[in-house]
Order: structure tokens, then sequence, then C-alpha cells
């Protein structure tokens, strides 16, 4: 008999996830709360609201029942937004067995305590945060569910955990790497969506390829400095997770975040942005948490704080590009405080 595996949910990416293991013909139960979408999945093989005029393989099934979704898995992939994360969670936990591998692919933190996300489905599950697995990297689910070539990363506190990962996904067309930094991975993820936002917002400004590059290189900056004093590895952003998910996210027509920030570019309110999105757009709740982290962390954050007040405090984005370019003369290597450059180098 085929192993099991449960995907909880089934919005685009779920669905890309669930894909990649239906492949390996593994038996796949989709977890969703939504009956008709439930109905069209096991009927038409179809998820016309995520994934519009893809085939879903045949053995992919969803199922509103939560209970029959896990039984018997030998993984469960949670692919909740981050702010559905805890719920979903806490509504796994009674099914949750031991020697389930636990395997997430969210891309944020919690905006109310700023944790990432292995931290909020341990405190919930009630186990160790070593139990967890992140999957991460540049993989636009339309891009995976056409089985294009897409590689990303597996990231655990315990290794073996990551190799299980590993082996789970791994196939033809979808690459996994393993990756021991879990902090790393897991901020990278979150953090490079606000970078996106920006650079969609650069392109809908109508500024040209310098300008683009120049929020790219100095995003990743920012991003590192934030992690390393987070205490992730500044090599991860050198990765996968890091840089490569960033120039997808970027420059990829797929990138709600790009598209986003492109509308918002254009002069387009945020409310009207989201309610034409329909999708999950994780940077912008990511720039909220940005700005506390920032403060938190007394690291500056030059690029999301200019977003901050962009989304948040009706700043016009092209007084933000003002801003950014006006501040004061920089070294480029600032990328770490210099007390955390001496710890990676003592
Ligand atoms: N789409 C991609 O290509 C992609 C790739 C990598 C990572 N991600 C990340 O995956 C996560 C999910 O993104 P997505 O693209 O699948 O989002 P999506 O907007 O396509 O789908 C979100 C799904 O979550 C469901 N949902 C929302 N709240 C829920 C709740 N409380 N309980 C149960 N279900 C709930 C919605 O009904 C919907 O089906 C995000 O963190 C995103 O950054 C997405
Ligand atoms: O469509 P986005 O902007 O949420 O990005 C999706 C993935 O994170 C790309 O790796």
């Amino acid at each position: 008999m085929s192993e099991k595996a449960a995907v909880l949910v089934a919005g685009s990416w779920g669905t890309a996830l669930a894909s990649v293991l239906a492949d390996k013909n593994m038996e796949v139960s989709l977890w969703t709360r939504n009956e008709a979408q439930q109905e069209e999945i096991n009927a038409l093989h179809r998820n016309e609201r995520f994934l519009p005029g893809v085939a879903l393989p045949g053995n992919l099934k969803a199922t509103t029942d939560l209970e029959a979704a896990v039984s018997g898995t030998k993984a469960v992939v949670m692919v909740a937004p981050s702010s559905a994360v805890r719920e979903v969670a806490r509504s796994l936990k009674p099914y949750w067995r031991e020697d389930m591998l636990v395997v997430h692919a969210t891309k944020g933190f919690e905006i109310e305590s700023l944790k990432r996300m292995s931290t909020v489905i341990s405190e919930e599950l009630g186990c160790e945060e070593g139990r967890i697995v992140v999957l991460s990297g540049p993989s636009h689910a339309e891009e995976v569910v056409k089985r294009s070539p897409t590689t990303v990363v597996v990231a655990s506190l315990v290794e073996e955990q990551a190799d299980l990962a590993q082996d789970l996904f791994m196939n033809s067309y979808f690459r996994v790497y393993t990756n021991r930094d879990m902090i790393g991975v897991e901020l990278a993820g979150a953090l490079k969506n606000i970078i996106a936002l920006g650079a969609g917002m650069s392109d809908g400004l109508g500024y040209g390829d310098n300008a683009k590059a120049a929020l790219l290189t100095r995003g990743l900056a920012e991003i590192t400095r934030i992690g390393v004093e987070m205490g992730a590895n500044p090599l991860t952003f050198a990765g996968l997770a890091g840089i490569g998910d960033l120039v997808v996210t970027a420059t990829s027509r797929h990138s709600r975040n790009w598209r986003a920030g492109y509308m918002l570019g254009q002069g387009k309110p945020l409310p009207e942005v989201l309610s034409s999105m329909g999708m999950v757009v994780e940077g912008i709740r990511t720039t909220k948490a940005a700005h506390n982290i920032s403060e938190k962390y007394k690291v500056q954050m030059p690029i999301a704080a200019q977003l901050h007040h962009v989304l948040f405090e009706g700043l016009d984005p092209r007084t933000a590009v003002e801003a950014l370019m006006g501040r004061d003369r920089k070294t480029e290597m600032e990328v770490m405080s210099l007390e955390t450059w001496e710890q990676w180098h003592s």
C-alpha cells in the first residue's frame, strides 16, 4: 500500500505541494474548510480559484474532515497563511502523533508575538521546536504544478527531521536541499516579501532596473542584518531561502507581493489592492511585524520602515524613495553590528 501524507490547507501553495507528493505516488489528503472546494478537487481534479486551468493528480483527494486527513499519515504539511497557522496547529493537536513528520511552508510571523512559524506550531502541538521542519525557497505554486524545475530548502534544528523532509518531497522536478539554520530560513522567507512589495512599487512608479537592483541588494543587506541579530547564519541569506527567493519574488509576474506593490506604486489604495488579489499577500503583515522587530532588536531596517510609512501611514511612495536615497552616507559592508561580527569571528 502507498504511504499517506496530509496537506493543510488547499490554497495555491498547499495544493501545489500536495501535487508534488501525489507525483511520488503517495496517497495525499488535502484538508480544506470549504465543501465546494472539496467537491471540485475530488470530482473535477481542479482547484480553479487558486490554480486556474491546472489538472491535479487523481491520487490527490480533498477532505473537510481533519481527523480523516491526518489519520495514518507519515507526514503533515502545514501551508496556511501566517495569520491562520496557530489556529490550524491547534486544530491538528488532537490528532497529532509523535511519529508524524511536521513540515510547514508558511512565510511570515505571528504578528502579535513576532514569533516564527515553527515556534507557533511547536507551542500548539506541545513538542520541541526541533520536531518541526520549514520548507522554503524560490517556488511559485503556478510553476511547481507545471512540473517546472524548482529547488527548495528544508531546515530543522534537528538534522534527521530535515533529512526526512528531503526524502519526502524530492522528485525529478522538485530538488530539495537541507539546512540546519531553521531561524535563517524562516526569517529569509518571511522578510523577502517586504522587499518584493518594494520592488513591485518601484516598477509601478516607473523606475528602472537600477532601482530594482538597488532594492534587492540593499534589501538583502537589511534582511541579513536583522537575521544575524536574531540568531541566523549570514550564509543562509546567500542561499535558496535568501537571495534565491528574493529574486523570484521581486521579479516574477506570479508573485502576489510584487503585484500588490505594483498596484500601490500606480497609486491604488491598499484596501482596493487587497480586495483585487483574492489571495494572501504576506508582505503586508510582515512589514508591520518587521517594524516591531526592528524596534525590539534595535536594528535599522530602512526599506521596511519606508514601506511601513507607505502602507500604514499614507506616505506617498515617491517620497519614501526620496527618503531612502537621501539617507546619511554609509559603508556598504555595514550588514551586521560590530558586536555580532566579532561573535561570528570568535
Ligand atoms: N503561492 C505560492 O506560490 C507560495 C509559495 C511558497 C510559499 N507560500 C506561502 O504559503 C502560505 C500560504 O500561501 P498560499 O499562496 O497557499 O495562500 P492562498 O491565498 O493561495 O490560500 C490560502 C488558503 O488558506 C485558507 N485559510 C485561510 N485561513 C484559514 C484558516 N483559519 N483555517 C483554514 N484555512 C484557512 C484559505 O481558505 C485558502 O484556501 C503563505 O505563507 C505564502 O507566503 C506560497
Ligand atoms: O506570490 P508570493 O509573492 O506570495 O510569493 C510566493 C513564494 O514565496 C515565492 O517563492
